[in-house]
């Protein structure tokens, strides 16, 4: 009978003890069981042991016959584990603007930071991620997040700590991404990207990772029409297809009031110019 799995935590012990992980399960903080192999994907855990109850680093200690300063510094040594980070919301409410923000914070705290952003977004060049208001960091453009180790080169990539993505909506391999590099890999990862289409339907696979991330932060813009918070993302112009690149000239943050407005319009509009379109003979 596959068993439950609670959730646990690993403590990964010195070297010296690498062979042995102990699983301490959170639910049960005074079951300590019997030494285990590392586990790759959950397993029914084989019937723990118990042990005298007890709640603190003593009994811990004295089971693994280690000093806590070992623990706690193997603890201590090992690297952070990942984060996910997500800055979502309509265009031009500071999505871009935040993620480099941030990028740079991270940069000049003396970690290794590196920029992606998918190949689609051609409006300003494939070398950089460029705000609205022309603020620009070098990227690397890619039609594909899973190319981005290879091309980056391995030892390159090891020795990253940030990953900061732009236009998030654009790759379809976001979550598998997302979940590798900060579960496995212990990356940080920034997330920048569009959480609706101009139908405020969800954009690719920016909501499917909302379960994975630390912070999920929704910023708004400034309504064209009345200067309220806009949440939404009007297309000005008839094409109705999801992906069309572009940005004032084609795209508008709204209020509610007047993304519903302004649908109304554009449908009527996009009624009258189909009217009036010749009929394909
Ligand atoms: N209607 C608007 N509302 C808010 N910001 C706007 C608007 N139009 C232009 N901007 C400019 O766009 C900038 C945000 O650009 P950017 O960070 O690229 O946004 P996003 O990545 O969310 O599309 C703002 O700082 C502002 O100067
Ligand atoms: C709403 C909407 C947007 N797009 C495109 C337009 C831009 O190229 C990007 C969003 O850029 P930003 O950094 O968030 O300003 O996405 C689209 O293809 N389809 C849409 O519905
Ligand atoms: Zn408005």
């Amino acid at each position: 009978m596959m068993r439950s799995l609670l959730p646990f935590q690993f403590y990964t012990l010195p070297p010296s003890h690498h062979h042995h992980h102990h699983l301490l399960l959170k639910h049960s903080p005074n079951l300590l069981l019997s030494p285990v192999q590392t586990f790759r994907s959950p397993v029914s855990l084989p019937t723990p042991s118990v042990q005298k109850p007890s709640s603190s680093f003593t009994s811990f200690r004295r089971y693994c016959k280690l000093p806590v300063q070992d623990i706690r510094s193997s603890m201590q040594s090992r690297p952070s584990s990942g984060e996910i980070h997500v800055i979502t919301g309509p265009m031009f409410a500071g999505k871009t603007t935040a993620l480099i923000r941030r990028v740079q914070a991270e940069q000049s705290n003396g970690r290794n930071v590196a920029m992606i952003k998918s190949d689609k977004d051609t409006r300003y060049g494939l070398d950089a991620i460029v705000t609205h208001d022309g603020t620009k960091m070098p990227c690397m453009a890619l039609p594909e997040l899973s190319l981005f180790r290879e091309r980056l080169g391995v030892e390159s990539y090891n020795k990253l700590d940030v990953i900061g993505i732009d236009e998030a909506q654009f790759f379809e391999d976001l979550y598998d991404f997302c979940c590798n590099a900060a579960d496995r890999d212990r990356k940080t990862v920034i997330v920048a990207g569009l959480d609706g289409d101009f139908l405020r339907r969800r954009f690719g696979t920016v909501l499917d990772i909302i379960p994975l991330a630390d912070t999920v932060t929704k910023l708004t813009a400034t309504c064209e029409f009345c200067g309220q918070h806009a949440f939404f993302t009007l297309r000005k112009t008839k094409e109705t297809q999801t992906e069309l690149i572009g940005g004032a000239d084609v795209y508008m943050p709204v209020c509610r009031q007047h993304y519903v407005d302004g649908q109304l319009v554009m449908e009527a509009t996009r009624i009258v110019l189909d009217a009036e379109r010749p009929a394909v003979v």
